[in-house]
């Protein structure tokens, strides 16, 4: 089947299902029946259906380019943060405790506040500088409600980022990660964005422009640890499902990489309990079993 076929027909069979994020308010009022699917393919075509071209909330779709900005600069984040699955919710305070301040993993809510620590004031700028240019979409941008509201009911994240201050793990001001760390989650890009702009992680680390960003072996880093870490507590369910590096955020949006392939991003705003998307699990396991299209 061509590829446009069949990003149409999964568009057609999937029903959007679950509950819309509703800890950031902003993020409550978007409609819980929204589907769009994007493949773009290794040259930057684009096959979409559904609400492809309609902007949402990536939230923490950020931290996996985040990670990847990090290890552009070297190793030595890993210093700072673990890279194992955390088996708990994205915003657990738990494991902190016992593992003296080091978060498990860059995917979970305390480790991407040490990366965005670790690339420091401008983080948030450098991030949009980059999802710009691999979009192809210079109007990529924060939306400023969302970032207040999140800021507005950021409670938890302050408690993480100051109970990792308290072990020596926070560099910048509390309040300046957090700043940083809000604008990034409330970055808005559509599925045709978002798939454009994972494309270097299904290229081995080479940029739009033919440039390099990670080396082979960085990149193979980047879509491990998504594989492994990308969607929090159901990661195994989604290796089990679906079969590829992944990664979810609570507006909705998960994006995949098939290495050699396409990267692909789906959104659909319902949830299940875990905090990922209901139909774009769907979506994806579906893309994966009829084109076999896998990493196993
Ligand atoms: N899983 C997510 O997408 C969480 C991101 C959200 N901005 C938060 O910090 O809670």
């Amino acid at each position: 089947m061509e590829l446009q076929q069949l990003v149409s027909s999964i568009a057609a069979d999937v029903t959007p299902d679950g509950a819309v994020a509703d800890y950031i308010p902003a993020l409550a009022r978007i409609d819980p029946h929204a589907f769009g699917l994007a493949v773009a393919t290794l040259d930057g075509e684009v096959f979409g259906a559904g609400d492809f071209e309609t902007p949402f909330s990536i939230q923490s779709i950020s931290k996996a380019f985040m990670l990847a900005l990090a290890l552009s600069q070297g190793d030595d984040v890993w210093s700072r943060v673990g890279r194992e699955p955390s088996g708990s919710p994205f915003n657990s305070l738990v494991q902190l405790e016992t593992e003296q301040g080091i978060p498990r993993n860059p995917f979970i809510n305390a480790g991407a506040l040490v990366v965005t620590d670790h690339l420091g004031y401008g983080a948030a700028d450098k991030l949009l500088k980059f999802l710009r240019r691999e979009s192809g979409n210079p109007d990529v941008d924060v939306d400023p409600e969302v970032a207040k509201s999140e800021l507005d009911h950021s409670d938890r994240n302050r408690a993480l980022a100051h109970f990792m201050a308290s072990y020596g793990n926070m560099r910048n001001n509390v309040d300046v990660v957090l700043h940083e760390y809000v604008r990034q989650c409330s970055i808005e890009m559509s599925c045709a964005d978002l798939a454009r702009a994972t494309l270097f992680l299904a290229r081995h680390g080479v940029r739009n422009d033919g440039t390099r960003l990670l080396a082979v072996s960085g990149a193979k880093r980047v879509n491990a640890v998504m594989l492994t870490c990308g969607t929090y507590d159901a990661a195994g369910q989604f290796a089990y499902r679906v079969g590829l590096p992944g990664k979810s955020g609570v507006g909705g949006g998960i994006i995949a990489v098939v290495p050699g392939k396409c990267a692909i991003a789906v959104w659909s705003p319902g949830l299940d309990a875990r905090g990922n998307s209901v139909a774009g699990l769907d979506a994806l396991d579906r893309f994966t079993t009829l084109t076999g299209w896998s990493v196993f």
